[in-house]
Parts: C-alpha cells; sequence; structure tokens
C-alpha cells in the first residue's frame, strides 16, 4: 500500500487551473512543498447529465472483462480500479517508462469546494454547463506534471511542452464492415468525425491533420502532420512554455479560445529557441517532428490501437452474448445477412467474445488518450542527463525531452453500443455529404487515403 498523502483546506489557493477534458480537472501546483512541486492533481468531475457509461463502477459484466487483474476487481472505487488499468494493463502494452499512474491523494470536500470556486472563471462555459466537480470524491490522483521538468521548476529554466491528441491511426481492414460502410477502409475516423462535427456546430472549421501522416513512421509526413496541428489544433494541440498554455484551446473540446498569435507567440519563445523572430515557431514545429520520429513513441501507441482488429462493426456482436442480450445490430440487420456475417462470431466461446471486447475498449483507451513532450534546452558540457537527447539542426541546439501518455482511463463496457450507434453516424454523415454536389466540405473529401500495398 503506498502512503496516504492528504490536502488541506488550507492548501486550495496554490492548486491553480491547468486544463480539463470530459471527466477530469486538472490543478497544477504553485507553492512550496516538496511533496507537491511539479506535481498536477487530477480530481473527478461529476457530469450534469448522466453520460453513457458513467454509472457505478464493475457492474457484472464488466467483472467478466476484466476477470485476469485481481487488483481492478478489488479495487474499492472507480478512481482505484482506473489507477489499476492504468498500471496493469496499458503501462506494460505502451511501455512504463512514458506512463504515470500516479499516487492517490485523500480531498477533504472543503478543499474540493474552494479549488472549485477558484477555478471557476477559468473553466470553459461548455464545460461548467456539462460537469462540476465531483465533490463527494475523497479521492484525487497526484501526477508528474509532464510540462515542466523537475530540475527547470528548482533552476529557473525553461521548458517548452506539446501535448498531442493523436486518435485513431490507422484505416480498419475488418471483414465484418458492412459493404455499405466500406468508405471507413479508406478514410480515417478523424476526417470522417469531422465533417459530423462541422455539421453539429462543435467545430468551426475541418481539421487540416491526418493521423495517418503523424503515424506513418515517415519524417516528411509526421512534419507534415504537426504543421496541420498547428495550422488547425482543435483539442488535438496544445503547446505550454514552464506549464503555461500559450497556444491552443483550454479545457480540450474542439472551440480554439486562448491563442497567442504572431509576434507575441515568436516573442515568448525565445527563451527555448534561438532563432530569429519569425522562425521560432517553425524551429520548434520541427523540433516536435524529429522527436515524435525518433523516439518512436507513436509506434508503439498504434500496436495498442490496432487491438481493434475487429472493429466496433465485429465487436458490437462480441458485447451482446457477454451481457446476454439480444443482437439488435443482428435483429436491425434481418436474418438473411445477419445470419451470414455474424452467425460465426456469435457461436464462439465466451473466452473469446471477451477477449474481443477487452482488445476493444483496450484500443478505444489507446485512441483517445493524448501524448505529452516536454524540451529543456541542454547547457554545454552538461553530459549527466538522464533524459533522451534530441538536437534541433536548424538552431544547432540540443534538448533533454521526456515523453508522457496522459488520460489513459478505461473505457465502460456500457459504452459500447453508443461506439456502435456513433459509428453509424459518422460514416452515414460522411457518405451524405459526398453525395451531396457542391457541398462546401466537398473539399475535404481529398483527405481520403489511398492504401499502399
Ligand atoms: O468518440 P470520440 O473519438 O469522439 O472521442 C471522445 C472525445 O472526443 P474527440 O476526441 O473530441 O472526438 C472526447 O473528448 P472531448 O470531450 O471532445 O474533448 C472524450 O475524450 C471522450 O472520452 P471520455 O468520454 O472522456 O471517456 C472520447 O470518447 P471515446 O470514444 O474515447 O470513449
Ligand atoms: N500529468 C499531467 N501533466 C501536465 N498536464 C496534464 C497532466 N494530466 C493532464 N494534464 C492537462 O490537463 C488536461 C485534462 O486532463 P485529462 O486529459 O486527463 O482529462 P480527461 O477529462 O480525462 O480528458 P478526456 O476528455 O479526454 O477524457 C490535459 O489535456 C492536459 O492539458
Ligand atoms: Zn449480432
Amino acid at each position: 500500500m503506498e502512503m496516504e498523502v492528504a490536502l488541506h483546506k488550507n492548501d486550495a489557493p496554490h492548486w491553480v487551473y491547468r486544463g480539463e477534458g470530459a471527466v477530469n480537472l486538472v490543478l497544477a501546483y504553485n507553492g512550496s512543498s516538496p511533496l507537491f512541486v511539479g506535481k498536477v492533481l487530477r480530481i473527478q468531475k461529476a457530469s450534469r447529465k448522466v453520460a453513457p457509461g458513467s454509472e457505478q463502477w464493475v457492474n457484472g459484466h464488466e467483472r467478466l472483462i476484466w476477470k485476469d487483474n485481481p487488483d481492478i476487481l478489488s479495487s474499492p472505487s472507480k478512481e482505484i480500479a482506473q489507477q489499476m488499468f492504468v498500471q496493469n494493463v496499458m503501462a506494460p502494452l505502451l511501455g512504463s517508462q512514458h506512463i504515470d499512474a500516479g499516487i492517490r491523494v485523500l480531498v477533504p470536500r472543503e478543499f474540493l469546494e474552494s479549488v472549485e470556486k477558484n477555478v471557476l472563471c477559468q473553466r470553459p462555459a461548455w464545460r461548467i454547463e456539462a460537469a462540476k466537480v465531483n465533490t463527494n470524491c475523497d479521492h484525487a490522483l497526484l501526477l508528474s506534471d509532464h510540462s515542466v521538468f523537475p530540475h527547470s521548476i528548482v533552476k529557473g529554466e525553461p521548458c517548452i511542452s506539446v501535448e498531442i491528441k493523436p486518435k485513431c491511426g490507422f484505416l480498419p481492414f475488418s471483414r465484418f464492415i458492412a459493404e455499405g460502410n466500406a468508405i471507413k477502409k479508406s478514410v480515417t475516423r478523424f476526417r470522417m468525425h469531422q465533417i459530423l462535427k462541422l455539421h453539429q456546430q462543435e467545430i468551426a472549421q475541418i481539421s487540416e491533420y491526418e493521423p495517418l501522416d503523424l503515424f506513418s513512421g515517415s519524417k516528411e509526413k509526421i512534419h507534415k502532420a504537426v504543421k496541420a496541428l498547428f495550422t488547425t489544433p482543435q483539442n488535438n494541440f496544445r503547446v505550454f512554455l514552464n506549464g503555461s498554455l500559450i497556444y491552443g484551446g483550454l479545457g480540450g473540446g474542439t472551440d480554439s479560445t486562448s491563442f497567442m498569435v504572431g509576434e507575441a507567440f515568436e516573442d515568448v519563445l525565445k527563451c527555448v529557441i534561438q532563432a530569429e523572430v519569425g522562425m521560432r515557431m517553425e524551429s520548434f514545429l520541427h523540433l516536435v517532428s524529429e522527436t515524435v520520429s525518433k523516439s518512436g513513441v507513436l509506434d508503439r501507441l498504434l500496436e495498442v490501437q490496432k487491438l481493434d482488429i475487429f472493429d466496433i462493426e465485429g465487436a458490437i456482436h462480441a458485447y451482446y452474448d457477454i451481457v446476454s442480450e439480444p443482437c439488435t445490430v443482428c435483429r436491425d440487420l434481418g436474418e438473411d445477412i445477419a445470419s451470414h456475417r455474424y452467425t460465426s462470431l456469435h457461436s464462439i466461446p465466451s473466452d473469446e467474445s471477451l477477449k474481443i471486447v477487452r482488445d476493444y475498449l483496450i484500443a478505444a483507451t489507446a485512441k483517445d488518450c493524448s501524448l505529452m513532450i516536454s524540451f529543456a534546452p541542454r547547457k554545454d558540457g552538461d553530459s549527466a542527463s538522464p533524459y533522451s537527447n534530441v538536437y534541433l539542426a536548424s538552431t544547432d541546439q540540443s534538448f533533454d525531452y521526456k515523453a508522457y501518455f496522459i488520460d489513459l482511463d478505461m473505457k465502460p463496457l456500457k459504452k459500447m453500443q453508443y461506439y456502435y450507434e456513433l459509428d453509424q453516424k459518422i460514416v452515414s454523415c460522411y457518405t451524405q455529404m459526398m453525395k451531396t454536389e457542391h457541398h462546401p466540405e466537398k473539399a475535404a473529401s481529398s483527405g481520403a487515403y489511398e492504401t499502399t500495398s
């Protein structure tokens, strides 16, 4: 058992808003207690509307999925189960050197209430509307702050970091994909989802980012992807300087609000990138591309994403067998098609169904996590650094870097049906758009990728 660290109501003023996603709010520490310097606190939110799968942790069927992980099953709460999931399932797959499962700390209600009040003015309105801090939860996770280096805080040296949410980096190849949905095999989920998001006014503009480029392993394509992320960051790209957001949208989601532009931005970069004004951001993007390429961290992420070998169109049938419910997908497809294509899936041993769904959920986590890479300029003669090193030719600078995955939460089994429905919706919206002549976003279809053999 790890030692329990507890926070007090009086600590609240030192914990400041860093960011948030759909389910957690993240606070950074600005005080001087050695226990917390260089750390962030990840606290749970409570949805105002009940989201699919957000109910009580581990129902009977979920226990079956994770039955080989006693640590998960015996977890007394959802947060501890999440921590065990990161440690026992995701870390071995992605490499524990890129993961920090964090330690649990006790947080009294007064602390959470106080923090909630303090950060309110920084939270995006739509996030406030969707969820509040869960003040009934008495635990939070203390994690390393991946946007800084411990030594840069101590010595007051600069550190620049980037957060990338790469999303799914491959095209599905499952034979269970219906003929009518064959487009999924040539256009990435990300690009198709963009059309739906635009249609639902979740975004104002189609992203230029193509996940296949970022995961390609080719330096040129990786750089193309990084430049696209910079041009249309949405919730896929952020830059932090000494832990403060300097580029990209706050609070996740897809709106891009707080932007530093032009010269102001070039100016703040001067402490880390030794280049002329106007060249600094470009150099930094080269540094990011070089590091993504050199580190190979995305190669492993891609392998984990590819655990989804059946696609949701296959996995959904295994899901219905696990929860012992009649398969609504087969029902809606009608006897004929269903009996041909999916009977095999419905007649496999239950351990195989469990494996299909378990792998699908693990892949879903890998498709939704983010990567944080931070850089500290290296001083000459500083050879004893424990960090990896990357060289930026355009500025003749050396950097220490570290790469960590964040947001490796387990996806709830309950979400399977929602995943199926969303997938259908994304494909039909995209197909619809393709059919519509002269649609303003027709151009986006040129993102279709040719599969090379
Ligand atoms: O389904 P997706 O691909 O839209 O992913 C969701 C994300 O949307 P986005 O990356 O903007 O498209 C979504 O992100 P945002 O809330 O849009 O920032 C969440 O990460 C969501 O996961 P969870 O509900 O927090 O467990 C994500 O849901 P999962 O599919 O990962 O369960
Ligand atoms: N260990 C960390 N170090 C630095 N920043 C972090 C860390 N963990 C989270 N953050 C910041 O806080 C934000 C929200 O965290 P996180 O993605 O874990 O929230 P979430 O609610 O689980 O997200 P999602 O909506 O994807 O499920 C991140 O986008 C990142 O900017
Ligand atoms: Zn079925």
